[in-house]
């Protein structure tokens, strides 16, 4: 049985700079997704335990923010490269208790890495204004101050690089951070939290703490010293945050649900486009927010398209993380399959046929067969929820216009693909979809240089791209008279 690397992992909470376990004694079981095995254990804290997370990040963010963003920046660089030099363990960890094969895993650990690498840079410019006075005896300046002491809760499926996105910004303009991690993957945030100590962050600046969901985040939702909330996760729990940051007037930042449109048009490349949907579509198992989830294929070309993806996701191998060479791991639990199972099912009674896969995996578990399927409407479940599963509908369509309506009937609107040749088409329809980020002629479009985020019902606010810290600081207008 392939064990959790010691070193990295803990079964406490990192608190004001020490490893607690809740009073309390009560844990967490984390679970491997791929046979249910136990792999670790994490505290249940109570809310009075991650209210101290809150006091002691608020006495810490009275030294952090004062320092030279330069230190702060060092440090965090030692940070990003302790997370790069353990990328291997990192990447156990996530394979472990989410279950993406290593190799993915072990991208997920670099990837997380390079938010830490680039806003340990973002944080040395984090420049003003001087705005020329109305007044000749006035002097008009905009300063840039970090908020404060902010907190992020985490969704199971990127366990390293949905901390980082948020962690990297926050400290690098002077922030202090509480994470909650999704308790179905703990343990990979509690080795970030290892590394940090290891990086020099002073205690209090960066703490992670574990428990029920509604306790902490009722704890994290309604404490005035916390400032921010950044959230990634779904739609509906967003919303229940946002109604929980309320009372205190929080900034937010959202990252929800998305609904992604793949769009091949007659005149594209059809195996470019068949490897852009096989890595938008079927990358952990599905379950990414920017998952291609509907694919529609322009007249012409759709038999063509549809046998070309049908094949190619028959090659795709089916398997525990920890295997070598599998491209597919287990769901990440038993209502994630029946979510899929479900929308399968809803799409044959109402006519679709499957091209490929269309089942539970033999393996059994949560495992199931990429599936393509073929026939698809607009009626169907599949065209109005998020699948986050491995499950590629294909519906047809004859006009541009047609396309890009059907792409944008929905609340969602974070990510959408499309495949074209023509230089024309790609502006008509990159600028009339509506959502926060569109790639042409890719199915690969998240890096840390880039606005991360969405529009409608998929949330508020970017992550990455130097736009990201923004979302970390207050503008303050200063006025002085001279005269
Ligand atoms: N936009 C993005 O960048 C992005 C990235 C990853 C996942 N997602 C979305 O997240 C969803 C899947 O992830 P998930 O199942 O972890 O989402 P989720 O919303 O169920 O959980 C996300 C986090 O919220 C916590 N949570 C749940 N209920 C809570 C409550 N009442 N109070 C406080 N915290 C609570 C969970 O413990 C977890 O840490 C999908 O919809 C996916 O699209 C979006
Ligand atoms: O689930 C969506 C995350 O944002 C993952 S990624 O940034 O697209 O890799």
């Amino acid at each position: 049985m392939t064990q959790m690397p010691s070193a990295l992992t803990r079964s406490a909470c990192l608190i004001d700079g020490e490893w607690r376990k809740a009073a309390s004694g009560e844990e967490i079981v984390v679970t491997n997704p791929a046979d249910g095995s136990e792999v670790g254990r994490v505290p249940s804290l109570s809310a009075a335990e991650v209210e101290e997370a809150v006091a002691a990040a608020e006495r810490a963010f009275a030294d952090w923010s004062k320092r030279a963003a330069r230190d702060r920046s060092a440090i965090l660089k030692r940070w990003f490269e302790l997370i790069v030099a353990h990328a291997d363990e990192l990447g156990l960890m996530m394979t472990l208790e989410q279950g993406k094969p290593l190799a993915e895993a072990r991208g997920e650990a670099l990837y997380a890495a390079s938010f830490i690498e680039w806003f340990a840079e973002e944080g040395k410019r984090v420049y003003g204004d001087v705005i020329p006075s109305p007044q000749t005896d006035k002097r008009i300046l905009v300063l840039k101050q970090p908020i404060g002491v902010c907190a992020a809760i985490t969704p199971w499926n990127f366990p390293a690089a949905m901390i980082t996105r948020k962690v990297g910004p926050a400290l690098a303009a002077g922030c202090t951070m509480i994470v909650k991690p999704a308790e179905q993957t703990p343990l990979t945030a509690l080795a970030l939290g290892v590394l940090a100590e290891q990086a020099g962050l002073p205690k209090g600046v960066f703490q992670v703490v574990t428990g029920d969901a509604k306790t902490v985040g009722g704890v994290l939702t309604g404490s005035d010293i916390v400032r921010k909330l950044s959230f990634t996760g779904s739609t509906e729990i967003g919303r229940i945050l946002m109604a929980q940051s309320a009372p205190t007037i929080k900034k937010l930042s959202l990252e929800l649900g998305g609904n992604a449109p793949f769009i091949v048009f007659d005149d594209a490349d059809l195996d470019a486009a068949v490897e852009g949907a096989i890595a938008s579509k079927y990358r952990n198992a599905g379950q990414t927010c920017v998952c291609t989830n509907r694919i529609y294929v322009q007249s012409g070309v759709y038999e063509a398209f549809t046998e070309k993806l049908a094949a190619r996701v028959g090659s795709l191998s089916v398997g525990v993380g920890t295997e070598p060479n599998v491209s597919i791991g287990p769901l990440i639990d038993d209502d994630a399959i029946e979510k899929v199972e479900a929308h399968v099912a809803d799409a044959l009674e109402k006519g679709a046929k499957v091209l490929a896969g269309g089942k539970r995996h033999a393996r059994g578990g949560t495992f199931y067969e990429p599936t393509v399927l073929s026939g698809v409407t607009q009626s169907m479940r599949v065209a109005r929820e998020e699948t986050f599963g491995p499950v590629a509908p294909v519906f047809r369509f004859d006009t541009e216009e047609e396309a890009v309506t059907m792409a944008n009937a929905t609340e969602f609107g974070l990510a959408a693909y499309f495949y074209t040749e023509s230089a024309r088409r790609v502006w008509r329809v990159a600028e009339a979809l509506e959502y926060g980020m569109v790639g042409h002629n890719t199915g690969l479009i998240s890096n840390e240089v880039a606005p991360f985020g969405g529009v409608k019902q998929s949330g508020l606010g970017r992550e990455g791209s130097h736009y990201g810290i923004e979302d970390y600081l207050e503008i303050k207008y200063l006025c002085t008279a001279i005269g």
